[in-house]
């Protein structure tokens, strides 16, 4: 069994209400360190809530968040805030500050939160959007200039801008194409390995699911039903999941990873390049 200490991230018994709506009840979650966590449930089955009530943003009407170490709910503001640091968030629809351009986007947490000078953050912000596969002219760009899997791109280098422990994903290949998505979903995992993170990935993408992550939790009836790994999740006899994994897209998904063939996409690359097919 699981303990809290073995967890990078401990959620215990968490409630979350809005107004007479309990999205969450007695909700239990652990995140272990170094793996790739796919979240998927219903839609409002309140995975985005259950994310924003890790990284500190959702206030839980009771329960605990224990995260790299301390207790988020009864730290004082700056010991929250040094945890706080340590995430990297990449939000469903990017969210880039459109009057500034992709570089000063990237380096703005550096010079706001690590106190760097603006030359310093913008040197800095050029290896970040590298290492999130954009092209060097790239940085000089407004985000409206970018394709949409751009975007994503760079705002995952925005995510990375203050070295993470662990980096959060709101539906990360929500609106790129499949070749775009298998792209993104392989930047992931070289991440992973090259730093060490954490991932914390809703989706609705089962390709993402199979082709990625380590475990698998279901949010069902306000809390996670099951915790695994995918094959397991979904031999689970519960009807959503059964029709969420086996129905069409399932078998789809299942069958393009067991013939090692993920969606319609080019050979894998060794490098993370930002990937030409992606949805403009
Ligand atoms: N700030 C808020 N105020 C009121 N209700 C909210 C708020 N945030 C979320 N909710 C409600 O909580 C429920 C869960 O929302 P959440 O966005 O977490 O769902 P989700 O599982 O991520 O859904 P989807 O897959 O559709 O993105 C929904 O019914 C939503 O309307």
């Amino acid at each position: 069994m699981v303990t809290a200490a073995d967890s990078i991230i401990a959620v215990r018994g968490v409630t979350n209400r809005f107004g007479t709506q309990t999205v969450h009840q007695d909700l239990d979650l652990d995140v272990r360190r170094g793996e790739v966590l796919g979240v998927v449930g219903g839609s409002g089955t309140g995975k985005s809530v259950l994310l924003r009530t890790i990284i500190g943003l959702q206030q839980p009407a009771s329960g605990s968040v224990h995260v790299l170490g301390g207790d988020l709910m009864t730290l004082d503001a700056d010991a929250r805030s040094r945890i706080e640091r340590r995430f990297g968030v990449l939000f469903q629809r990017g969210a880039l500050f459109s009057s500034l351009t992709v570089a000063e986007n990237v380096a703005l947490p550096l010079i706001e939160y690590a106190g760097l000078s603006r030359d310093d953050a913008e040197h800095l912000a050029e290896v970040k959007l590298a290492l999130a596969g954009l092209p060097p002219e790239a940085g000089a760009k407004m985000p409206s200039e970018l394709s949409g899997g751009m975007v994503k791109r760079a705002a995952l280098a925005r995510a990375l801008a203050l070295d993470p422990d662990i980096l959060f994903l709101d539906e990360p290949t929500a609106g790129l194409d499949p070749i775009g998505a298998a792209a993104f979903d392989r930047l992931i995992v070289t991440l992973r390995d090259a730093l060490g993170l954490t991932v914390f990935l809703v989706t609705h993408d089962l390709d993402t699911l199979y082709a990625i992550c380590d475990r698998v939790a279901v949010l069902s009836n306000r809390k996670v039903l099951v915790n695994d790994r995918i094959d397991a999740v979904a031999a689970t006899d519960d009807a959503w999941i059964q029709d969420y994994f086996h129905g069409p897209r399932g078998r789809a998904a299942e069958v393009a990873r067991t013939t090692h063939a993920p969606r319609a996409t080019a050979a894998p690359s060794a490098s993370p390049t930002a990937d030409s097919s992606e949805q403009r």
